[in-house]
């Protein structure tokens, strides 16, 4: 199976750049990051041995390579129109990035069942995370009060997370709207009780140290219940990616969450 790597500069990026060169039915055919020069390659020990095309420019890419799966861990603000390049350019995406809307996720759903071409767009590829957000979907369902707290490393430019937004939603598909917190509360400082999502509340840390880390907490009438996941390393998402580039090619539509996979 031949790969791109997008965003191959980054820190998921080259943490899949090292993954597919260690599977053996993968091949790196190319790795794209719009900033990138030949140079990049020449510093990167990963790709010692191992002949890869660079590309700062997608429509050259596509012009010189030929790949069925697209790995794209960029930017929110590019992840529509690369995961559009990609099913362009019949190139299953396999999408880490976060940022996408609602509207994006259905318009790019509807586009891969037109041309019948697999992908996955996923908030979190650790299989830790995805049973985090299976287990307090099932809790909600006898704790409804709520909050999320996120925390991730400080570089991060999107908050909340997208993990904690897919688990607010797993989570309103259980409780649907439900105030949280005393009606007459008040703010002393704007922002102090987080996002607002049906209800429930989003708290997101941003500290240097930290990997990417989620709590839901959950609280009844005399206890609690926390579930809690943790990504040390980005070693984490890997098995996940990897997964997911395999089962791209066996489907005809763009589906969204790592759960439809395991
Ligand atoms: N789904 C999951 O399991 C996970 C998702 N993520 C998500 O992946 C994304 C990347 O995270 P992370 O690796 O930490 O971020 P980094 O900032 O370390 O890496 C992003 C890379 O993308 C490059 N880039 C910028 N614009 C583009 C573009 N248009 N196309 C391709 N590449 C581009 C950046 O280059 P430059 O620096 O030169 O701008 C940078 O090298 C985030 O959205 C994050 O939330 C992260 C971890 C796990
Ligand atoms: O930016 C990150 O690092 C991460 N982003 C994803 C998210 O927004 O949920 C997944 C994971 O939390 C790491």
């Amino acid at each position: 199976m031949k790969i791109v790597v997008s965003g191959f500069k980054g820190k998921m990026g080259t943490a899949c750049t090292n993954m597919v060169l260690r599977q053996e039915d993968f091949i790196l055919a190319a790795v794209y990051d719009p900033f990138a020069t030949e140079k990049h390659l020449d510093e990167l020990p990963q790709y010692a041995g191992h002949p890869v095309k660079v590309f700062s420019d997608k429509a050259t890419l596509v012009k010189e390579v030929e790949a069925d799966v697209w790995i794209d861990f960029s930017r929110p603000d590019a992840a529509y129109d690369n995961t559009r390049f990609a099913l362009e350019n019949g190139m299953r995406p396999v999408i880490g990035t976060t940022g996408f809307s609602s509207e994006q996720l259905e318009e790019l759903t509807n586009y891969s069942k037109k041309l019948g071409l697999g992908g996955l767009i996923a908030p979190n590829f650790a299989i830790g995370a995805v049973l985090m957000m299976e287990f307090a979907a099932k809790a909600a369902k006898y704790f409804p009060d709520v909050e999320i707290m996120e925390l991730h490393h400080e570089n991060k430019l999107d908050a909340p997370s997208g993990t904690a937004i897919k688990t607010a939603e797993l989570i309103y598909e259980v409780r649907g709207d439900h105030p949280q917190g005393h009606p007459e509360e008040k703010e002393l400082i704007e922002g102090a009780r987080g996002a607002d999502y049906h209800g429930m509340k989003i708290h997101s840390v941003r500290l240097p140290g930290l990997v990417a880390h989620q709590q839901v907490q959950f609280g009844s009438a005399g206890e609690g219940l926390i579930i809690r996941h943790d990504s040390y390393d980005r070693d984490s998402f890997m098995n996940g990616v990897a997964l997911s580039c395999r089962k791209v090619m066996e489907i005809d539509r763009l589906i969204y969450g790592l759960e439809n996979f395991l």
